[in-house]
Formats: structure tokens, C-alpha cells, sequence
């Protein structure tokens, strides 16, 4: 007996599936709250909505405001950890750990009886220690020039650019992250001067991005840790899905549970109100909407995404799926 429930996989209408989404999200009244603790993000209407999935053949789909760039924030967690670990490999993990935090993305309590070892790289402590891995022996400058030439490339889009005015408000305003990192070179975990850590992740999350070329950047990830476009291999199969496995447990930070529950999907938020979530070896989609959670995370984004899993059957949780 078929499962009357069960959504028609071989045939799902994603272009109206993503266009539904997008009315919907339109017309809802709680919208969550816009971050306003850097500066240029308050700016942002919370009207905003935005959607991309780009399936494992190329199929792009896309509604509302899906080319209007956003600052990507935390997301670009994902392409410093890609790198991170491309130049140091498995090292990686002597300096951060692969837990869950339960904790705000920006606490500091953790690492106190931890030996200044951040639980994960995508909160910010363990985000912190990645640029400071990241920077190798270069200057803050070589490294962000390095990154920004990185997501180009994974997107393939040359036009991908940084947020100067988002960067200088986090270096004004980012007195949690200079804590951060301060506590963490007390414990020798970040090892460059403090200011040059922080330049390189300030720049690195005001990297400004539309959802389609998120998407597009999210590929790889989607596709065992091959660009789809030149068919180059960006990380090994192995590295592809231990880094959709810390989407998936860490990457909503003490609400990546919850997000885990809701779509079944690894994912990784910023505070600019962007999500990319993966279904691996059949989409990589981008959703914007900048009113938050009280976890920080997309209000409007992450229901989008639970709605889109309801239609499609992507979780991968999923025993079928139409890759
Ligand atoms: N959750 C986020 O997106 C936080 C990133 C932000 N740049 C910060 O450090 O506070």
C-alpha cells in the first residue's frame, strides 16, 4: 500500500513548490527580529525573502528576493572550515572540538573549563580559531583576498564581493569576539595578534551574497565535495560529509536541535538572516529572510525549509530521496 502521505518524488514541481514557499513567506506577519548588534545589518527591511535550490544537475530554481545580496555572516563559517581544513587536515581538530555547544553562537562560559578549546567550528570561539589557522603566515589581507577567490570559485561568480561597511561596524562593535579571542590566546589556542585574527573573520562574515550564489557556493557539498562545473574535487567524500554532519549538530548553534527536527537537513545560519542547507546528492539551497529567532537563526527561513522538506521528501532522514 502506497503511503498516502508520502509526497510524489519522482515528479515534485520544485519551480512551483519554491514559488508557493516564497508567497507564503511573503504574507506572514511574525517575521522575527533584525540583528542590530552590527550596525549595517539594523538597516535591512525584514520584508525580505528570498529562496535558490540548485539541484545535482544544474536545474536552478528561485523566488522572491533571490538575487539581492545579504551579508552571509556565520555561513561563511563553512567555506573557512572547507579551507581550514584543506591546509592543516585532520590537525584541525586538536584546536576545536565537534560537539554540539547548547550554547549561544557567541558565548564564552565553555571555554573557561576547557582549556580555551572552542566545542565546534561554527560557533564563534571555534570560528575564531579557524582564521587563526587560516592565517598561516600570511597577513589578514592575503588570507581574506585567499577566501573571497575560494567562494568566487565554488560559486562559480566573480562579481561575489565583501561588505566594507559591515566589517568596520563588527571591528567597532565586536566586543564579545575581541573577548573571544583575547581568552583563547590566554590559553595559546589563538596564536596570531588578536587584531588580525579578527580582521580576517570580520571580513569573511561581511561577504556579500545573493541566495542564488550561496547555493551555487553549496554545491560541493551536495555533490560529495565535487564542484559540479569543472568537476573538480574541492574536498574528498569523507571530508564532504563530516562537514554536512556538523552542519546538521552544530550549525543553528543551541538551535540546531530544533532545526534538525524541523527540516532534516544539515544547515548553517548567520545572523544576516541567511540559511544554506544541504541535501546531499540532490540539492543545495539558500534561503534569506533577516527577522530572527531568540537562537539568532532565520525565523522565515527555517519554516521555509521545513516546508520544503515537507514537499519534496528531502530530508535525509528520508528513505527515498530523487537523487
Ligand atoms: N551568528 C552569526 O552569524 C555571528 C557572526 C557575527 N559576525 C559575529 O561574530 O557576531
Amino acid at each position: 500500500m502506497p503511503d498516502a502521505q508520502a509526497p510524489d518524488l519522482a515528479s515534485p514541481d520544485l519551480a512551483s513548490i519554491v514559488h508557493d514557499i516564497a508567497a507564503e513567506m511573503r504574507l506572514r506577519a511574525e517575521r522575527g527580529t533584525v540583528a542590530d548588534y552590527i550596525p549595517a545589518l539594523a538597516t535591512v527591511s525584514p520584508d525580505r525573502f528570498g529562496i535558490a535550490v540548485i539541484m545535482a544537475d544544474g536545474t536552478c530554481h528561485t523566488a522572491g528576493d533571490a538575487d539581492e545580496a545579504f551579508s552571509i555572516q556565520s555561513i561563511s563559517k563553512v567555506f573557512a572550515l572547507t579551507m581550514a581544513l584543506g591546509a592543516v587536515g585532520d590537525a584541525l581538530w586538536q584546536r576545536v572540538g565537534r560537539e554540539p555547544s547548547g550554547s549561544a553562537f557567541n558565548s564564552i562560559v565553555q571555554l573557561e573549563s576547557e582549556h580555551g578549546i572552542p566545542r565546534n567550528p561554527f560557533i564563534n570561539a571555534g570560528a575564531i580559531v579557524v582564521s587563526d589557522i587560516l592565517l598561516g603566515n600570511h597577513e589578514p589581507r592575503e588570507a581574506i583576498g585567499e577566501m573571497l577567490r575560494f567562494v568566487r570559485a565554488l560559486a562559480s561568480d566573480e562579481t561575489i564581493r565583501i561588505d566594507e561597511t559591515v566589517a568596520q561596524g563588527e571591528l567597532q562593535t565586536g566586543f564579545r569576539n575581541i573577548a573571544l579571542a583575547n581568552y583563547m590566546r590566554a590559553f595559546g589556542n589563538v596564536r596570531h595578534p588578536v587584531e588580525k585574527v579578527l580582521g580576517l573573520y570580520f571580513h569573511q562574515c561581511a561577504i556579500a551574497m545573493s541566495c542564488r550564489q550561496l547555493a551555487a557556493a553549496g554545491r560541493y557539498l551536495m555533490a560529495r565535495g565535487r564542484h559540479p562545473e569543472s568537476g573538480r574535487s574541492v574536498v574528498s567524500p569523507r571530508r564532504a560529509r563530516r562537514i554536512n554532519a556538523l552542519m546538521l549538530t552544530c550549525g543553528h548553534y543551541d538551535g540546531s536541535g530544533e532545526f534538525a527536527f524541523r527540516t532534516g537537513l544539515p544547515g548553517k545560519s548567520g545572523v544576516g538572516g541567511g540559511i544554506l542547507a544541504i541535501a546531499p546528492g540532490v540539492a543545495s539551497i539558500a534561503v534569506w529572510s533577516p527577522g530572527l529567532n531568540e537562537r539568532g537563526n532565520s525565523l522565515l527561513g527555517t519554516l521555509a525549509l521545513e516546508r520544503l522538506v515537507e514537499h519534496t521528501g528531502w530530508s535525509v532522514f528520508d528513505p527515498v530521496t530523487t537523487a
